[in-house]
């Protein structure tokens, strides 16, 4: 659910022009984006050979941001400055600063990336840490935050999770004792829709509301697509008493999220997604920053704060070497680190905040609505429900959604689809038996590509 309501584009008779797609072009705020990016060639993707980016000219079309970005041309320049600072100062490198380099030193360099994703996502810069990866997150976050008893024991989540996020919840609920089959809790969609309706999982939360202790839920789900109501389900689950997380690997970087705002209490997400950081990327969490206090009342050297797995990297700074064995964690999403996290893998994350970092969110967002919009306006046009061997099953409505949208084919076409799609260069995402995703990235996809994909598609269809 967006945080700033949109409404829905609508387009022209020519829409479906090469003229109209180019005017969409030249208007787009972002267009200068697309240099910063480096696109896999036609050439390139069709080799099986190691190549240098850039050897043939002619990119091909990639739609799947929604799985991995592509490269920022600033990945090389900063890898270079950091491993230039290790070759040239190692172990100072953890406490110097360096005048001509883009990074900070390793010390702070998670601060760096973690200042850039709070804009990305709606939270204070301590809200937020560059640490670990997704799933890794996820477990930290709820050793914190599931606290099961014996009546109140069950996670709410989607009756599609990201088998990775299924399991770990089951294995969450099994190492405190309790039975996965009674205390998952799966939300679906009424039979024969995709879409689950903000009122049905509301009715789960109050169903709920006596043995439920977490609802966890994807901000964008991955298969369909949509967006949940991320404040009101946060609202009225608090009103309930659950404690909630979003697992945003989706939503990060694509839709404005507003986590401070909503009051969510925790969220992780990946970054190699729409966030362009590289493959099992170094990713993101979200503390809310009623959860992060760190309360010296009782004294200097007893801390209070909320329960967490630590470690080192978790230590305020000012005696993180002190090697006392005081724990005194910094507060805020930080104090849930736990070790020396890899240099490389935060100078790629910072490579790729640095292009955000020359725009917004809300710039962004604006643009994936209407680039997405007009995908949806192309593959509807001139056809009916009905006629159509397709449906797509994200939410129509842009505020349900993100950057993607989901096709469903009729059973038999996806083999001819993915076929022509691939003899066009043209990279997007199949899921068998029968769903493409279809994701146009705002800072590097053009409305022509878009165009040009709408015509490979219905041509496919069509043979
Ligand atoms: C919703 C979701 N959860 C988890 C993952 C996997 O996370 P990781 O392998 O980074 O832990 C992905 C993507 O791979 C995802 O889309
Ligand atoms: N990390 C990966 C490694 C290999 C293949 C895909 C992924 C993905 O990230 C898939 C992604 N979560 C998706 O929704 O498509």
């Amino acid at each position: 659910m967006a945080s700033s309501l949109q409404t829905k584009p609508t387009f022209p008779e020519n829409a479906a022009t090469k003229e109209y797609a180019a005017s969409l072009d030249a208007a787009d705020p972002l267009r200068a984006f697309r240099d910063k990016f480096i696109i896999p060639s036609k050439a390139n993707i069709a080799s099986k050979k190691l190549a240098k980016p850039g050897l043939s000219p002619e990119p091909c079309i990639y739609f799947c941001g929604n799985s991995l970005g592509i490269q920022p041309k600033a990945t090389v320049k900063y890898i270079e400055a950091q491993l230039d600072t290790w070759s040239s100062i190692g172990v100072a490198g953890h406490f110097t600063d360096l005048e001509d380099s883009p990074l900070r030193q390793w010390q702070l360099l998670s601060e760096q990336a973690a200042a850039s994703m709070s804009k990305l996502v709606g939270a204070a810069p301590e809200e937020v840490a560059a640490m670990g990866t997704l799933t890794a997150n996820l477990h930290i976050l709820l050793a914190s935050f599931y606290k099961p008893t014996a009546t109140r024991h069950k996670i709410l989540m989607d009756w599609k999770a990201f088998p990775s996020d299924h399991y770990a919840i089951e294995s969450h609920i099994a190492w405190h004792g309790f039975d996965p089959k009674q205390s998952m809790v799966l939300i679906g969609p009424d039979e024969g829709d995709y879409e689950i309706s903000t009122q049905k999982i509301l009715s789960y939360i109050d169903q709920h509301a006596e043995d439920a202790a977490l609802i966890l839920l994807p901000g964008i789900q991955y298969y369909t697509g949509q967006w949940f109501d991320m404040p009101k389900i946060t609202e009225h689950a608090h009103s309930r008493n659950l404690v909630v997380g979003w697992d945003l690997a989706h939503a990060y970087a694509n839709v404005d999220v507003k986590l401070h705002d909503w009051n969510v209490d925790f969220a992780a997400w990946c970054t190699y997604k729409y966030g362009n950081a590289g493959p099992g990327a170094i990713g993101g969490i979200f503390v809310h920053e009623r959860h992060g206090v760190v309360d010296y009342s009782e004294g200097e050297d007893a801390p209070k704060f909320r329960h967490r797995l630590t470690g080192w990297y978790a230590g305020d700074r000012s005696v993180r070497f002190k090697m006392d064995n005081k724990f005194k964690p910094i507060p805020g999403a930080g104090g849930f680190q736990l070790s020396n996290p890899s240099a490389i893998d935060l100078t790629a994350l910072c490579a790729a905040l640095s292009v955000f970092d020359e725009t917004s969110i809300a710039e962004i967002r604006k643009k994936s609505v209407l680039i997405t919009a007009y995908l949806e306006h192309l593959l509807l046009k001139d056809t009916s429900d009905e006629t159509r061997p397709f449906q797509i099953i994200t939410p129509s409505n842009p505020n349900f959604r993100g950057a993607q949208l989901s096709l469903l084919l009729k059973p038999g076409y996806l083999g001819k689809v993915s076929q022509r799609l691939q003899d066009a260069a043209i990279v997007c995402d199949k899921r068998e038996p029968d769903v493409v995703r279809v994701a146009p990235a705002p800072l590097y996809n053009t409305f022509t590509e878009v165009l040009n994909f709408v015509e490979e598609f219905k041509a496919a269809l069509a043979s």
